[in-house]
C-alpha cells in the first residue's frame, strides 16, 4: 500500500494520518500488508505527525477490528453526529471505547495542529537527525521503518514505512512517476507482495473489506492477463453541490469509465488502483502464457539484456525475479534490506535504465497515471474496475475556483503531452495492441483541452446574440 505526499502545506498532515491510519485497518491479515508513505516534501513534519499515528495506530486499528467499525479514517468517523450510527453496537462498553478513542484521536491532532504552527520538533535531533540540513530538493535518501509486524500476534499492525527519496537540484525527480518507482523499488527489497494498492495522500479508504474486493476480481479472472489492474473510480467527500468546476469527474466516472469497462477496461486514474508488481516490471500478455522461463534461471534473471532497467543492484534484480516467477520471497525482516533500499532510491539509480519508459510508472506527462494505463493498455493488458458499496476510497477535490483551474490546466497540459507524443494511441492501435474503441475512449480523455475552443466559442454566443440582437436557437413562434 503506496500513499505519496508532496508538501505538508498544500495536504496537511493530518489528512495523511488520516489515509494512512485508514489503510493500516483494512480488513486483511496484517502480516501480509506493509504501507509505504513517500514523503517528497522531506519534511520533518510529516515524519512527526506518522510517528504520533503510528502510536494512535495500536490503539485505533484493533477498535475499528473489534467493533467492525466502518469508517476507519478517524477525521470522517468522529465528524458524524455523535449519536451511534445503524448497526454500531450500542453497548456501554462500545460507546465507553469510542469516548476514549475520540479523546486520542483529538490528542493526536492537537499534538499535530501544534506541531505544524510551532517548528516542531525545534531542535532535529534523536530520530530526527536525518532532517537536519536538508532542504526540499536537494537532500539524501531518508527511510524509517516506523512499525514492523513480527508476525505473531493477531494484534499486531502492518509494517509502516516512511521514504523521502533522495533529491538533487541537477537531477529530474519526476514528479509523482518518479515517487513511484522508488516506492515500487524500495518495497520490492522489503516486502515483494504481488500486488500495490496505491492512493494519494488525501483519498482514505472508506470501505475496509477493499482489499478483499479487489483480490476476487484479480484472482477470480480465469487468465492472468485478463486484468493488469484494477481501479476503484474516484469518488469525492465533501464536493461542492453539482460539481460546478468538474474535478469531481462525474462524467468520466459515471459514463465514460464504467463504458469502457466493456473494451479494454478502465484508466489508470493515479489512485485507488490495484497493480499486479509483475506488469508494472514489464510483463507482456503473452508472458503468462511461457510463464518467460528463459529469463530465470534459479531465481535469478540471467540474460543480460532483461538487467536493463533494474538497475545495478543485485538484491533487487533478485526482487525483481521472484516477482516475474510469481514466487513470494518476503525477506526475513526489514532491516536486512535497508541498505539496498537506500541504494534504489538514490536520484541516479534509474540512469541508463528503461525506468519510466518501458517499466515502471512512465515519464513525460504530469498526468503520468493515464500515461501508465495507456502503456499497459497498449500491450494488450485489460483492467477491471471495482465498484462496491459503500464507495472505496472518498478523496478531497479542490473547493476553490483557483485551486480548481490550476488542477484542470495541469490535466490538460498532461493529456495533451500524451496526445501529440510517440506513446499516442493513434500509434498504440496501428503498430501495438491497443483496441481500435479503446483508442477512441483515449483520444476523448486527450482531446479535452483541444475542446475547449468550440466549447469557449459555443459559451460566447449568447452574449454576442444579445449584442447583436440576433438568435441562433430557432424562434419560437407564437401565434
Ligand atoms: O512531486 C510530486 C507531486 C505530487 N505527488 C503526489 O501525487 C499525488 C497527486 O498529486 P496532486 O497534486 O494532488 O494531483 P491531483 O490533481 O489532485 O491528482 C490527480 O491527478 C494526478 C495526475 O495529475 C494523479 O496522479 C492523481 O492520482 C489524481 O488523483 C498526491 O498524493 C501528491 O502528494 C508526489 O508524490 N510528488
Ligand atoms: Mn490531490
Amino acid at each position: 500500500m503506496f500513499v505519496t505526499t508532496a508538501d505538508p502545506q498544500l495536504e496537511p498532515p493530518i489528512i495523511t494520518v488520516n489515509t494512512v491510519l485508514s489503510l493500516m485497518a483494512v480488513d486483511y491479515p496484517a502480516h501480509k500488508l506493509a504501507c509505504y508513505v513517500s514523503d517528497d516534501g522531506c519534511s520533518p513534519l510529516t515524519f512527526y505527525s506518522l510517528m504520533e499515528a503510528a502510536k494512535f495506530a495500536k490503539l485505533w486499528v484493533p477498535f475499528c477490528k473489534k467493533y467492525n467499525i466502518q469508517l476507519r479514517a478517524p477525521f470522517r468517523y468522529f465528524a458524524r453526529n455523535s449519536t451511534t450510527s445503524s448497526g454500531e453496537d450500542c453497548s456501554l462498553e462500545f460507546q465507553q471505547a469510542r469516548d476514549t478513542m475520540k479523546d486520542e484521536y483529538e490528542k493526536l491532532r492537537r499534538k499535530i495542529e501544534d506541531a505544524s504552527l510551532g517548528s516542531v520538533p525545534s531542535n532535529l535531533s534523536g530520530e530526527f537527525v536525518a532532517f537536519s540540513n536538508t532542504e526540499r530538493k536537494n537532500h539524501p535518501t531518508i527511510i524509517k521503518i516506523m512499525l514492523e509486524n513480527k508476525g505473531g500476534s493477531p494484534d499486531e499492525l502492518p509494517h509502516l514505512i516512511y521514504i523521502s527519496r533522495e533529491k538533487q537540484p541537477k537531477h529530474p525527480h519526476h514528479y509523482k512517476a518518479g515517487a513511484m518507482n522508488v516506492l515500487t523499488r524500495v518495497s520490492g527489497l522489503m516486502t515483494n507482495a504481488p500486488l500495490m494498492l496505491n492512493v494519494d495522500c488525501d483519498m482514505y479508504a472508506n470501505n475496509p473489506q477493499i482489499v478483499l474486493h479487489a483480490l476476487c476480481l484479480l484472482l477470480g479472472t480465469k487468465y492472468e492477463r485478463d486484468c493488469a489492474f484494477v481501479q476503484c473510480l474516484q469518488y469525492f467527500y465533501d464536493g461542492a453541490k453539482d460539481d460546478p468546476f468538474g474535478n469531481q469527474l462525474v462524467v468520466r466516472n459515471e459514463y465514460l469509465g464504467q463504458g469502457i469497462v466493456g473494451i479494454q477496461g478502465p484508466y489508470y486514474e493515479g489512485t485507488g488502483c490495484f497493480h499486479r508488481r509483475k506488469v508494472i516490471y514489464g510483463s507482456w500478455p503473452e508472458d503468462m502464457k511461457t510463464e518467460k522461463k528463459s529469463l530465470i534461471s534459479n531465481g535469478e534473471l540471467t540474460k543480460v539484456e532483461s538487467l536493463n532497467g533494474f538497475g545495478i543492484s543485485k538484491q533487487f534484480i533478485n526482487s525483481v525475479a521472484h516477482a516475474l516467477q510469481g514466487n513470494s520471497d518476503n525477506p526475513k525482516d526489514l532491516w536486512s534490506s535497508l541498505e539496498a533500499a537506500y541504494q534504489v532510491s538514490s536520484c541516479t539509480y534509474e540512469y541508463n535504465t528503461d525506468r519510466g519508459k518501458e517499466i515502471g510508472w512512465m515519464y513525460g506527462s504530469t498526468t503520468e497515471d493515464i500515461l501508465t494505463g495507456l502503456a499497459i493498455h497498449t500491450k494488450g493488458w485489460r483492467s477491471l474496475c471495482c465498484l462496491p458499496n459503500p464507495p472505496a476510497f472518498l478523496g478531497c477535490a479542490p473547493s476553490g475556483g483557483p485551486a480548481s483551474m490550476t488542477q484542470q490546466k495541469r490535466w490538460a497540459t498532461g493529456l495533451l503531452e500524451i496526445l501529440v507524443s510517440k506513446r499516442s494511441p493513434i500509434y498504440g492501435t496501428l503498430f501495438m495492441n491497443l483496441h481500435f474503441r479503446q483508442c477512441l475512449a483515449y483520444l476523448w480523455l486527450l482531446t479535452r483541452a483541444l475542446r475547449s475552443i468550440p466549447e469557449f466559442l459555443y459559451a460566447l454566443l449568447p452574449a454576442y446574440c444579445i449584442m447583436t440582437n440576433s438568435h441562433f436557437l430557432p424562434k419560437v413562434r407564437r401565434k
